[in-house]
């Protein structure tokens, strides 16, 4: 009898404890009509306890992916299996709000959830359990961390003045395409150009008109080249730009487009115009190139032809040229 009464007491407690745990407790029918539902459910749903008991959850949470959840349950009714859901794979399967303050920055809350089959004294299981567990916290700090970590990425490869790729990330793309190049036999031609009597516009106009003139030229190559094409600022006023898949007949095209591009291009700097030009040096990678380095110094020496030459036009060198 003392033990009857104990173990009614317990049993109450236990009841008392799982209505107030910080985690939401459901318990569904084959149904999926509501059997339980505890506080936490209550103060996030909004909806008290009998008021939902017997109602089917789909009708209740419609944001519920039917075939995702039927799927999921399904094995926990047939195998008698445990069965989990993570915030990673679907942020949450009831949209409640979130209310916390320090990660107020997430509009909802997100949700692992863990689902567990109650079997009955007959061991059938007619009812599942789901535990939804708000893992807020963890998923903004996770997600801020993320994001923090992309745009560390992206600066640590990006030029701050022209927002192309910066020297050091170019050189890794240049050694790609180089090892690629090694395997496939893809043509891929590199461009080097460099704005010409640059040290004059600096010294006419101003270092801040000079730094413009450099973002004008950036802007301009982003025009003229395509996405799969790797730009980068070389150095202060120097560019490269790797054109994959295109030969030295293509690129010569794309230099003098480019070229003539900035030529025609005047810009306005404290209501003074500014025009320029660039000369440019083109080299197609070739079997006789033995290094990403060897490679961007054939390209340069055709910089410093045109540079010879008179400026404003572009020179093309082949390692064929020597042997
Ligand atoms: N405004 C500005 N100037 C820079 C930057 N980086 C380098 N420079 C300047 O660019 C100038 C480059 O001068 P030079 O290498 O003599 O070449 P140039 O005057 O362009 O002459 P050529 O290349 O022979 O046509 C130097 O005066 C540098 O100080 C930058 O980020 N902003």
């Amino acid at each position: 009898m003392e033990t009857n009464i104990e173990q009614l007491r317990e049993f109450h407690w236990m009841a008392d404890m799982l209505q107030n745990i910080d985690a939401g407790l459901l318990v569904l029918n084959r149904e999926n009509e509501v059997q339980v539902w505890n506080a936490f459910m209550e103060n996030h749903s909004g909806i008290l306890a009998h008021k939902v008991k017997g109602r089917n959850i789909f009708e209740l949470f419609p944001e519920i992916p039917v075939d995702w959840f039927q799927h999921k349950v399904e094995s926990v009714f047939q195998l008698h299996s445990r069965a989990f859901s993570i915030w990673e794979q679907r942020p949450y399967i009831f949209k409640f709000r979130n209310y916390r303050p320090i990660t107020g920055t997430a509009e909802h809350m997100y949700q692992n959830i863990s689902v567990f089959p109650l079997t009955s004294s007959s061991g059938e299981v007619t009812n599942i359990c789901i535990i939804v567990y708000d893992v807020t916290d963890i998923a903004t700090s996770k997600l801020a961390l993320e994001n923090a970590n992309q745009q560390l990425e992206f600066l640590s490869r990006t030029d701050r003045l022209t927002n192309l790729n910066n020297r050091g990330y170019w050189q890794e793309r240049q050694e790609e395409e180089f090892a690629k190049y090694q395997r496939y036999r893809e043509s891929c031609t590199l461009v080097i150009f460099d704005i010409d009597h640059f040290k004059k516009v600096n010294d006419t106009y101003g270092h801040q008109a000079g730094d413009e003139v450099i973002r004008a030229c950036a802007q301009t190559l982003q025009k003229v080249t395509r996405d799969i094409d790797v730009c980068g600022r070389y150095g202060g006023e120097e560019f490269v730009v790797m054109l994959t898949n295109t030969n030295i007949n293509g690129a010569l095209k794309f230099a003098e487009r480019l070229r003539m591009a900035i030529e025609k291009q005047s810009i306005t700097y404290e209501l003074r115009v500014i025009q320029f030009t660039i000369s440019l040096g083109i080299c197609e990678l070739s079997k006789n190139i033995d290094s990403p380095k060897e490679w961007i110094e054939l390209a340069d020496q055709a910089l410093y032809a045109s540079k010879e030459n008179g400026r404003n036009q572009t020179s093309i060198k082949n390692k064929t040229d020597e042997r």
